[in-house]
Parts: C-alpha cells; structure tokens; sequence
C-alpha cells in the first residue's frame, strides 16, 4: 500500500521575558492533547510562510502583534502521523520582543507564564520536552557567552 507522504508544519514560539519565563498555553480540554500545556502557534496554512503563520496565530490566540524580523528560529521536531503514514513537524522559535499583553483569547484556553526551573514539570505533549529543553539550554548559552552579572 502506497504510504501518506503529507508534511504538517505546526509552528510555534516561546515568547521569553525576564526571569526568564516563557509564556505557555493550556490545550482545551475537548482537542488533541487537551488540557496539555504548550507553546502558542498552530498549523501553517496554504500560502502562508512559517512566520506569517505564527504572526496570525499569537495575534488571534494571544492578542500580541510579532514582527516577523523578531522571530529567531530555535529548534524543531518531528512525529510520526500513525500507520497511513505522514508526518507533523514542529517548528520553534523564540521572540524577546512583541507588543501587547498576552491574553488567552481562545475559548477554553489559559496562558501562564512559567519560570523556567519549572518549564519541565508542567504537564506537555511529548514532543515539546525536548523543545523546552532547548530553550532552556540556549538562555543558559546566553547567559555563559554574557558572563557573571
Ligand atoms: N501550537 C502548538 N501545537 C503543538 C505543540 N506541540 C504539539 O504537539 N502541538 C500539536 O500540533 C498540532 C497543532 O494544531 P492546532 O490545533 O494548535 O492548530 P490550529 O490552531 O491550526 O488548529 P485547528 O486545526 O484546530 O484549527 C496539535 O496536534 C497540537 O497538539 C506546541 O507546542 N504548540
């Protein structure tokens, strides 16, 4: 049986502030890994580019304006779609700066910002951990290149 080659690209960003803390959003509970925390974003859509798609998603879900130029690329990973074949690819990128205060606007959404010696223990889908453990090793790179404060 010929094999589903379908690429999804799920885009998404870890908005960092001081602290540092990432802001992290709650999965209605009635969709896939509901009730799961993880980074805001969703699917890039036709004619979209990865960046454009993520400036539409934080505007709709958070109500935060990002510039694309802002959107530094972090990490990503990949998963499998199940026996039909396929796959999701989930791309991260990391952005200091934004205007707006984000507000969860989607229905049965939260956003909480977290601390990142407690990013690991909040409860996420499996292929955010190693995301988180990206981002949390490349504010301990910055910190080193910056040296002791
Ligand atoms: N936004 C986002 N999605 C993630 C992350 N990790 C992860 O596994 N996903 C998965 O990627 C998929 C993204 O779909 P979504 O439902 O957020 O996308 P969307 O906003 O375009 O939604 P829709 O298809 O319901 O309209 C979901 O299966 C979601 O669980 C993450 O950190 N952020």
């Amino acid at each position: 049986m010929e094999k589903n080659s379908t690429v999804i690209v799920v885009v998404a960003v870890a908005l960092v502030g001081q602290g540092p803390r990432v802001l992290m959003q709650k999965r209605p509970a009635n969709k896939a890994h509901g009730g799961l925390w993880e980074f805001p974003g969703g699917k890039v859509e036709m004619g979209e580019t990865p960046e454009s798609a993520l400036v539409r998603e934080t505007d709709e879900e958070l109500g935060v304006a990002l510039e694309p130029a802002d959107l530094e690329p972090l990490s990503f990973a990949t998963q499998a779609l199940g026996s039909a074949g396929g796959s999701m690819v989930l791309l991260l990128y990391r952005a200091r700066k934004w205007r707006g205060d984000p507000k969860a606007l989607e229905p049965d959404t939260e956003v909480a910002w977290v601390d990142f010696s407690a990013l690991l223990d909040l409860p996420m889908p499996p292929l955010d951990v190693p995301l988180a453990a990206s981002l949390i090793r490349s504010i301990e790179g910055v910190a080193k290149a910056e040296g002791p404060s």
